[in-house]
């Protein structure tokens, strides 16, 4: 018996099998929870139904989250094939214009690309929260995926700092408001993971093999990694966590990096 047998759990963000979305449904598949999915554009249905179908799931919905009706939409869809509720949703969605997050900070700056990002990478949680909370069960839990840029200056992040920042005030906001209800909300701080979200980042590479020598763990982290914690923070084993943002990273942001060599 699962930590998460009887749970319904909605997940977002599943695009590809790197998706730490991916990580996620895995590890709550596995503990018994009963699972959801949402994408965006239509043209990924076949896929995210095929993905759904591994995790003993038929129930994928199409949500924009730039898009209010359509967060309506989805958790009034989503009442149709679970009436009396459900436990909860992982929140794995983030974007900005390329231009953003790449470069240098004030030559990528510009009042839309820093709307767009806070829109989708941001604003889109409490959102959610807001519209899912008449069917949220007693003891729900909420899980956003936040990134060590919102709370140090990393290289090329830029605007995408920004709005993890808000992203992590969110979760803070969200807990004192929720709490009252029983609903937790907490945050998960990943490593950087070799996902679609990553790919076409300059430096990519170079960033993971700095993680990788530097990190406590000596190694990067993966989607399971990430997947277990978050299946751990839905269930009731984290009963007593809220407002809280979680490193899973190796131990990586606690490193002073490029201080005295060890070897010295
Ligand atoms: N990969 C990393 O290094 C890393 C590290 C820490 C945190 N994160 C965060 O993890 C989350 C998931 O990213 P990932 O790395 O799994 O990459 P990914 O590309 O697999 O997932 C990103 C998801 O965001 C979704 N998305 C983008 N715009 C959307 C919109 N308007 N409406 C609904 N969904 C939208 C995409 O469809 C995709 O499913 C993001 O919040 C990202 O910021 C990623
Ligand atoms: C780590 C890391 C990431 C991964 N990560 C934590 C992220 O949050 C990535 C989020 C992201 C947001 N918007 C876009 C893209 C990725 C690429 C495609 C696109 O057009 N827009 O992205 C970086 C960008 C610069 C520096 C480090 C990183």
């Amino acid at each position: 018996m699962g930590f998460l047998a009887g749970k319904r759990l909605l997940i977002t963000g599943l695009l590809s099998n790197r998706s730490i979305a991916y990580g996620i449904a895995k590890a709550c598949h596995r503990e018994g929870a009963e699972l959801a999915f949402s994408y965006v554009g239509e043209r990924f249905k076949d896929r995210i139904t095929e993905f759904a179908a591994e995790f003993d799931s038929k129930l994928v919905f199409e949500c924009d989250v730039g898009d209010d009706a359509a967060i309506e939409r989805l958790f009034v869809e989503l009442k149709t094939a679970w009436p009396e509720g459900f436990d909860g949703f992982v929140h794995s969605i983030g974007f900005a214009p390329r231009e953003a997050i790449a470069g240098d900070f004030l030559d990528g700056l510009s009042r839309e690309g820093f709307r767009i990002a806070h829109d989708i990478s941001a604003y889109s949680f409490p959102a959610m929260a807001k519209a899912a909370l008449p069917s949220l069960r007693d003891n729900a839990s909420l899980v956003t995926l936040s990134y060590l840029g919102a709370m140090r200056y990393v290289p090329a992040y830029n605007t995408m700092g920004l709005a993890k920042a808000s992203l992590e005030a969110s979760v803070r906001y969200l807990a004192a408001s929720l709490g009252p209800k029983g609903i937790r909300v907490n945050g998960i701080s990943a490593g950087p993971i070799k996902t679609l979200a990553a790919s076409g980042i300059k430096g990519f590479g170079k960033l993971l093999d700095i993680f990788s020598r530097n990190a406590p763990l000596r190694r990067n982290v993966t989607i399971e990694d990430v997947g277990n914690v978050a299946a751990f923070l839905l269930s009731d084993l984290a009963a007593g966590m809220t407002s809280e943002i979680t490193y899973v990273d190796g131990g990586f942001s606690h490193v002073m990096v490029g201080g005295m060599p060890e070897d010295e």
